[in-house]
């Protein structure tokens, strides 16, 4: 549906130059969204793919794994680092050895976007509601190392900003200036905190996600913020119990359609034609993860076949699997802490275990050795092949 401009431009002068940002209407857009039998079904399909992720999550021993490996594909894609370089397997190591030679500026931004996701959802859990204090708090995590660093992690910008384009005469367009920032963005948490009314959760994300970037509130990491602010809304609904849907890979690979509507909505205020691409990713990326989530289960049931015919040391064996499924990169140390068991007994059971090919050791040395769930890793890796 066409609608007029979705706000209004102001002339401001930046950097020496005249140009025209754009303050965006207070959502939910006017006329209301029309709901055509088309876009129906695709939300209806969009939220039983989304029931279907929440369960198949809970079968999951340890989802930020799944972060994890979607946050380094998207790295991947936006060749912030060398897929060859930083494998899943570095990142783990980076997150749970903090081993040296893991290429750290690769990894960096990885870990600090899991980082913020389990923060946002941590101060959920708490009882803090989805507000702009919260958004302020992750994004200072965010930001708080590698890219990004300098550009007032936490903070509201202060300045104007433009996107794309090397100045404000040449940006694909200029958000609202900083002075309205605070109101635009007030009127944003009241529409995510369904006042004065309610929006279904999945309509709401969508909306909100475009307005988010629309305001860009903050120097830097406006994307990554508006992303995870989709997942964490859909957690704060108790739509999702576990922050697995990432629709990242799928915006990143559409990199050009995704823009385009981002400028239609502001110019005609065609909320559908958004809405429709926005059910696409979600039934994408929601179906990709429980086939993942289904082979990573597959696996280790048939893993857990394996480790009954060790007879003697399979209530250990078990053990250790059910640790590694955890953490799939772990050394026998932390395999100890974390079971109980004895040295010698970690260490026959990794033997057995090797020989029956469900871990690797990495190192090849004889001290401070590290084992890998091997096969458990390599479907993480596959689970984010590209959409088409
Ligand atoms: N024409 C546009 N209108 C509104 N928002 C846009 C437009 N083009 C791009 N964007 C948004 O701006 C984001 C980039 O902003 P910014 O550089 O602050 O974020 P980032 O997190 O550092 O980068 P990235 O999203 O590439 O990871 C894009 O991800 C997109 O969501």
């Amino acid at each position: 549906m066409k609608r007029k401009l979705q706000g209004r431009c102001i002339n401001i002068s930046t950097v020496g130059e005249k140009a025209q940002a754009f303050i965006p209407a207070p959502l939910p857009p006017v006329p209301p969204i029309e709901y055509s039998s088309g876009l129906r079904e695709k939300f209806d399909n969009a939220m039983l793919a989304i029931g279907r992720l929440d369960t198949v999550s809970m079968l999951l021993p340890d989802t930020s794994l799944f972060i994890y490996m979607y946050v380094r594909k998207e790295a991947v894609l936006s060749s912030m680092i060398e897929g060859t370089q930083s494998s899943l397997s570095d990142l783990l190591l980076f997150e749970f050895e903090k081993q040296p030679g893991v290429p750290l500026d690769d990894v960096q931004e990885v870990s600090n976007y899991a980082a913020a996701l389990n923060y946002g959802m941590k101060r959920l859990e708490e009882g803090i509601p989805l507000c702009n204090r919260l958004l302020k708090e992750i994004h200072s995590i965010l930001l708080s190392e590698g890219r990004g660093r300098e550009q007032t992690p936490g903070e509201f910008r202060k300045s104007q900003n433009w996107i794309g384009g090397s100045r404000p005469g040449n940006a694909a367009f200029i958000p609202p200036p900083p002075e309205c920032i605070q109101d635009c963005m007030g009127k944003l948490e009241l529409f995510i905190q369904n006042k004065p009314e309610k929006t279904p959760v999945l309509i709401k994300a969508a909306l909100a996600h475009v307005q988010f970037e629309t305001i860009h509130p903050f120097l830097d990491g406006n994307g990554r913020l508006g992303r995870l602010l989709i997942t964490l809304l859909l957690c704060s609904e108790k739509v999702l119990r576990k922050p697995m849907l990432y629709l990242s890979l799928y915006f990143k690979t559409h990199r050009q359609r995704y823009y385009d509507l981002l400028n239609t909505v502001r110019l005609t205020g065609n909320w559908e034609a958004w809405l429709g691409f926005f059910a696409d990713a979600v039934i994408y990326t929601a179906n990709q993860a429980v086939g993942t989530a289904q082979k990573l289960k597959q696996l280790s049931e048939a893993d857990a076949q394996q480790i009954n015919g060790l007879k003697r040391i399979s209530g250990s064996a078990h053990l250790i699997q059910k640790a590694m499924l955890e953490r799939p990169i772990a050394s026998p140390n932390w395999l100890q802490e974390k079971t109980n068991l004895a040295q010698s007994t970690v260490n026959s059971c990794l033997r057995e275990l090797e020989k029956l090919g469900i871990v690797k050791e990495l190192t090849g040395r004889k001290r401070n050795r590290l084992y890998s769930y091997a096969e458990y890793l390599s479907i993480m890796n596959e689970g984010t092949e590209l959409p088409d």
